[in-house]
């Protein structure tokens, strides 16, 4: 893939553009778009990379990621479908917004490749799902993987699983971050002081991700093995069934699923 344009560098664009230059890969053949000069000025600064407008990313990409909100997406889609090459790649990291959108504004064949990353990106971490639209072949969801693959891991699904893919691991970083805070206040309350306990779930949460990573064990077994007969885990396991922890995780996540729907209802014509 030579050069890829990403249009809208906020924080998941930024991530994106960063962990491909950790990954390797030339600021010289990034390029993006913002629509504030002295954002676009701190990410020149930042990564030697070029901020353009989205005609000349149009000219100059092969590969184009559409970073905005799916509320900002309509501009985006105007200015670029006059100017869009026939052979690009549109990429969209657009919570909730279907290709078939993208197939309908922009000229006709263009493929899409519809990405739900998330934002563990910016250390190599991401875990993205791919789905191709109607003219996307193989050849171009094996580009975007092999894009992705240098800032995570990749599956491919189909579409029609992408708004619980982006409720699940789109923002699931989002709710072990919200966990490992509420942890550390648990801690404050207990007395520790706040970097002690900042370490502790921190260095802890790190742990209990490379356990999970190696696969080698269901997560409930681990959870069995921190639980000693008599001892102090099970106190606090029952005190998370008794609050409901795990039906309002469940709920949460239903929530989320149901409002990327709604983002894509939306733009429904
Ligand atoms: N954050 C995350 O964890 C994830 C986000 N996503 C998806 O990525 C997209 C972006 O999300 P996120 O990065 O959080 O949002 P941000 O608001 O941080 O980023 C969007 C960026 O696009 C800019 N922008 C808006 N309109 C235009 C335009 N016409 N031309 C150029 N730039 C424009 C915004 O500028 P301004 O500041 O002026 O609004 C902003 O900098 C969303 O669609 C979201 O669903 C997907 C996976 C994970
Ligand atoms: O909150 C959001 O809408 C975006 C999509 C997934 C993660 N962040």
């Amino acid at each position: 893939m030579g050069t890829i344009a990403v249009l809208g560098a906020g924080k998941i664009g930024e991530a994106l553009l960063s962990g491909l230059i950790s990954g390797g890969r030339s600021p010289e053949d990034l390029l993006f778009t913002e629509r504030h000069p002295e954002r676009a000025a701190e990410l020149e600064a930042r990564y030697g990379i070029t901020g353009v407008t989205v005609r000349e990313a149009a000219q100059r990409a092969d590969l184009l990621v559409v970073a905005v909100k799916p509320q900002d997406i309509d501009p985006v889609l105007a200015d670029l479908a006059p100017v869009l090459r026939p052979q690009s790649l549109v990429v969209s990291l657009c919570a909730g917004l279907p290709t078939s959108l993208f197939e309908r504004k922009l000229p006709s064949g263009t493929p899409v490749v519809r990405v739900m990353p998330n934002t563990p990106m910016l250390v190599g971490e991401a875990m993205s799902a791919v789905s191709a639209g109607k003219y996307a072949g193989p050849e171009h969801v094996k580009a975007v993987t092999e894009l992705l693959s240098c800032v995570g891991k990749v599956v491919e699904v189909p579409e029609s699983q992408q708004d619980a893919v982006t409720a699940l691991s789109g923002s699931g970083p989002a709710y072990f971050f919200y966990l490992v805070e509420a942890m550390i206040d648990a801690g404050i309350l207990l007395g520790l002081p706040r970097a002690v306990a900042e370490r502790l779930i921190v260095q802890s949460a790190v742990g209990a991700a490379k356990m999970l990573d190696e696969g080698e064990s269901h997560p409930v077994l681990l959870r069995e093995a921190v639980t000693s007969p008599g001892g102090t885990t099970i106190n606090a396991i029952r005190e998370l069934e008794k609050h409901g922890v795990r039906a309002a995780l469940i709920a949460a996540i239903e929530a989320a699923r149901d409002r990327s729907a709604e983002l894509g209802r939306a733009h429904e014509d």
